[in-house]
């Protein structure tokens, strides 16, 4: 049997919500080489040990080098899926992804303000990896608005900078100043990631709108497998915050759990350029849980 190591908090063992399984929704786009997007979000949905569901927002052709084109399905139909979905089915957490158009976007937001107060994570996805853009630039206001509903937003360096209007920081105490402004201009609780400052530990921190702020902190990982981390941070972040409703366990057990799969990644040998994580790293057997900084 796959060896899973022990949780070391209460929160990051076993689910407690009505069902016994988190339900969870990822509205975002589709990466066919399976490292980002949609495919990632349900294989990160998976290892947290929650039901994955998925609506698509947009279409990529895309590898671990790049994106080569992307195909926006027409958004009434991603509205009907979203109204299909929250008809039938009770969602303990949703999280957001690649929204591509101001047209996504607006359908999100529309069908948000319908749904009970669902818990929301927003990955404000805007550039892949490989440095192609996934949202048009004139859709970075209509992003802008749909921050007033979620609980959390993921925004990794740049995007921070973006959703500020301000340069892009350059130190981990500059991310956390721009991470509280954002946060209580919004009243939204904002998760800064230090994965694209340089230095051998990467933060990350939970702060919220009131200025407190909860740091997690990884030894950095030395490999070209980044692809998809965002991506699998937040859909794993909403898994585990649905199953015990606590966002600062929620994200320290995402991340130990994202530095496994990063220390893995390579041995899956997919793709030449940026490649995937191991996101079953731990029901592998192949890692022990890295240890605590
Ligand atoms: N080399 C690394 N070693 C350890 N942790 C990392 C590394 N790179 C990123 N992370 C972690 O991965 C998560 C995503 O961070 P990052 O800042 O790279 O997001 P992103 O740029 O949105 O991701 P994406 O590559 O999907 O666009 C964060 O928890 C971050 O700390
Ligand atoms: C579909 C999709 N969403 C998000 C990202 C960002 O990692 C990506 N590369 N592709």
């Amino acid at each position: 049997m796959a060896h899973r190591p022990a949780p070391t908090t209460a929160a990051e063992g076993p689910p407690s919500c009505a069902s016994p399984v988190p339900r969870v929704l990822a509205v975002a786009g589709s990466d066919p080489s399976g490292g980002a997007g949609i495919q990632a979000d349900l294989k990160s949905i998976a290892a947290a040990d929650g039901y994955g569901m998925a609506a698509i927002t947009a279409l990529t052709a895309q590898n671990t080098r790049g994106v080569a084109a992307v195909h926006v399905p027409p958004p009434a139909f991603l509205a009907r899926q979203l109204d299909t979905l929250s008809e039938d089915i009770t969602l303990d957490a949703v999280k957001i992804g690649m929204l591509a158009t101001a047209d996504v976007a607006a359908v999100v937001g529309a069908w948000l303000a319908r749904a009970a107060s669902v818990p929301v994570v927003l990955d404000p996805v805007m550039v892949a990896t490989s440095g192609d853009r996934l949202l048009a630039r004139e859709a970075e206001r209509a992003v802008l608005s749909l921050l007033d509903r979620a609980d959390v937003v993921t925004p990794n360096v740049p995007e921070l900078a973006v959703l500020l209007d301000e340069p892009v920081a350059t130190t981990w105490g500059a991310v956390l100043d721009q991470a509280a402004r954002l946060a209580a201009r919004h009243g939204v609780r904002v998760v800064a990631k230090g994965g694209h400052l340089p230095g051998d530990v990467v933060p990350d921190a939970l702060v919220d709108p009131g200025g407190d702020v909860v740091e997690t902190r990884a030894r950095r990982v030395r490999t070209r497998n980044t692809h998809g981390t965002g991506c699998s941070l937040s859909s794993g972040l909403a898994t585990r915050y649905a199953g015990h409703r606590d966002w600062a366990a929620a994200l320290a057990g995402t991340k130990r759990w994202l530095s496994a799969a990063l220390a893995h990644g390579e041995d899956l040998r997919v793709g030449g350029g940026h490649g995937p994580v191991d996101h079953h790293v731990w029901q592998r057997g192949t890692a022990a849980a890295p240890a605590s900084l």
